[in-house]
């Protein structure tokens, strides 16, 4: 089976209202934007798709971030979905991000793996790189794993630490682009959700713990992860300007999916791997780039597929079992 997602950019049908140029109810514009939401029907269906075809019923869906598809490797009992396959989905275009859904068993939980994201730099709105996170919510996800390659702000970051995300700066929705835009659907969550405690307190400390019985030590933190829309890395002057606004990582993903988490009541845990430290001088002769990214995220890979593991252990231990 193919995608079947509408686009209307122009072909046919309504742009949701925000387009200033139409005519006859056709939109002018061809830009991303001007496509259609999804409907709660069509999330439905792409969860109804996945669910006839999957035994189980996933608790746990981890996003995997640049160069970090091997955290699904370690999935027992795979089954596996090219996002080309599944109804409704987009389809990933950066290296490093496989372009599957994976279902599995790792710690011996049911969870659903993202092997490969949507950033919006590919031409996809906010709300289309979200949407797995609704699906995964319809299929009976209780708790999101978001993972991302970030450049290091924060001075005492190195390549290779990991940043246990407690809070985010929505430099997007500074700039008002956010995923929830546009009609509200009750059916997952409110109008105006709340987003000042995203992420999950008790699972960043118990992170922090598990960092450091792996051996992490000093290289293990928890900090302000921001998200601009790429696709280029940033200017001295902008990293400048982040730092002081209080960010410690800056990367080009998850905050649309942890807001979008957020707003259908999903528990929220997000990390990232520092894949490269910022350029704060401008007499830095580096420059970075996307190999050192997948470069650094190759070099953390047994450990990370460890740490995944040893969350989702204590994850289904201190609540799941609780709930069923
Ligand atoms: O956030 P993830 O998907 O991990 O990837 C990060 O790494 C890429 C840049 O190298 C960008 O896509 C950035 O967002
Ligand atoms: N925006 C941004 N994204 C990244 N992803 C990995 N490293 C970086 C970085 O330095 N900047």
């Amino acid at each position: 089976m193919t995608g079947v997602t509408k686009i209307i950019n122009g072909n046919s049908g309504k742009c949701n209202g925000h387009c200033k140029s139409v005519e006859n109810g056709n939109c002018q514009r061809k830009d991303s934007t001007h496509e259609e939401n999804y409907t709660y029907e069509m999330i439905q269906q792409t969860a109804n798709y996945l669910s006839q075809r999957v035994p189980f019923e996933p608790k746990i869906g981890i996003i995997c971030g640049s160069g970090l598809g091997s955290l699904a490797q370690q999935l027992k009992q795979p089954i596996e979905f090219p996002y080309s396959t599944i109804p409704n989905f987009p389809v990933s275009t950066v290296e490093g991000h496989a372009g599957k859904l994976i279902f599995g068993f790792l710690s011996n939980v049911p969870v659903v793996c993202m092997q490969g994201r949507f950033h919006f730099y590919e031409g996809y709105p906010l709300w289309k790189c979200a949407m797995p996170v609704r699906v995964m919510k319809l299929m009976g996800v209780c708790q999101l794993i978001a993972t991302n390659a970030a450049g290091g702000l924060h001075k005492n970051y190195k390549v290779g630490d990991i940043m246990l995300v407690k809070d985010h700066i929505n430099m997007m929705g500074f700039a008002g682009n956010n995923p929830l835009q546009g009609p509200n659907e009750e059916r997952f969550g409110p109008r105006f959700p709340p987003m000042n405690k995203a992420y999950d307190k008790e699972l960043i400390q118990r992170g922090i713990e598990i960092g450091k019985e792996l051996g992490l030590k000093d290289n293990i933190h928890t900090g302000v992860y921001t998200c601009l829309g790429g696709p280029n890395f940033e200017t001295v002057a902008e990293l400048r300007a982040l730092k002081m606004l209080g960010c410690d990582a800056v990367g080009m993903s998850t905050v649309h999916e942890v807001i979008t988490a957020r707003h259908c009541d999903m528990n929220v845990l997000a990390f990232s791997l520092i894949t490269n430290e910022c350029i704060l001088e401008y007499d830095s002769q580096s420059e970075p780039n996307h190999e050192e990214v997948m470069d650094a995220a190759k070099m953390r890979e047994e450990l990370l597929q460890k740490f995944v593991a040893k969350i989702i252990d204590y994850i289904n231990k201190s609540r799941l079992t609780q709930n069923s």
